[in-house]
């Protein structure tokens, strides 16, 4: 059964509330990227949004950490209320396993994302601490780039070390998860799609509609597949 988790940097915030208790009924997960201008050259969200986006939704919130040192913000994204810490390979070589064992402390999943240029293998050593999975499909830092197209393989690869070893991550997409490519994900292996400004925002301004829309572009793009 494949999953959808809208990326909130992409929505309409001027209609947060509304946009957001329209998805409440819809989405698995919420997506929401945290940028520190250093580890990517933007700044997006917060955990003060997940504090406010957590007062009207129980929808899972999965917090994308892209910054340098993501111990400074691991608790603070916890406490705003984020279920998912999605942490960059890149950027916990020094205390990959501090990190896990404090956000299972905690009562948390982790998870852990790679950068189009980053190997599967880098993270050999843990992946089977891993709750989320998520290959990036375009280099980080913003929204409505070019899908790398190479991406498909390391998916491919990741889909079938999990089946093989009996992992247990959610294996998911970020970046340019759309019509062009929701086909080829899924036949890839891909689980979870993180839906942008490409691939749901962008379709409809009305929120229910964009909805419709992506659902009905996908069941169409996939329904030859066999699902997961
Ligand atoms: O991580 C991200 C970019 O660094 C965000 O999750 C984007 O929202 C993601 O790329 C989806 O946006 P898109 O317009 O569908 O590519
Ligand atoms: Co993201």
């Amino acid at each position: 059964m494949y999953k959808f988790s809208p990326s909130l940097m992409c929505m309409d915030l001027s209609q947060f509330k509304e946009q957001v208790e329209a998805l409440n009924e819809r989405a698995d997960f919420y997506h929401v990227d945290i940028m520190d201008g250093h580890f990517v050259k933007n700044i997006t969200l917060s955990p003060f949004f997940i504090q406010e986006l957590k007062k009207i939704t129980d929808v899972p919130i999965d917090a994308h950490l892209m910054v340098t040192n993501p111990a400074d913000f691991v608790d603070m994204t916890i406490d705003a209320g984020a279920e998912y810490i999605s942490l960059h390979a890149e950027t916990i070589h020094g205390d990959a396993f501090r990190l896990i064992n404090h956000i299972k402390e905690r009562g948390k999943k982790f998870g852990v994302v790679l950068n189009p240029a980053t190997p599967l293998d880098s993270i050999k050593h843990y992946i089977h601490h891993v709750d989320k999975l998520t290959i990036m499909t375009v280099d980080p830092g913003f929204a409505g780039q070019k899908f790398v197209e190479e991406m498909l393989e390391k998916i491919k690869e990741a889909k079938s070390l999990k089946e093989q070893k009996g992992y247990n991550y959610l294996l998911t997409i970020d970046g340019s998860c759309n019509k062009n490519t929701f086909k080829k994900l899924a036949q890839a292996g891909a689980e979870v799609f993180i839906v942008g400004s490409s691939g749901l925002f962008g379709l409809d301004e009305d929120i229910y509609q964009a909805w419709d829309s992506m659902q009905e572009i996908f069941q169409t793009e996939v329904k030859d597949l066999e699902q997961v």
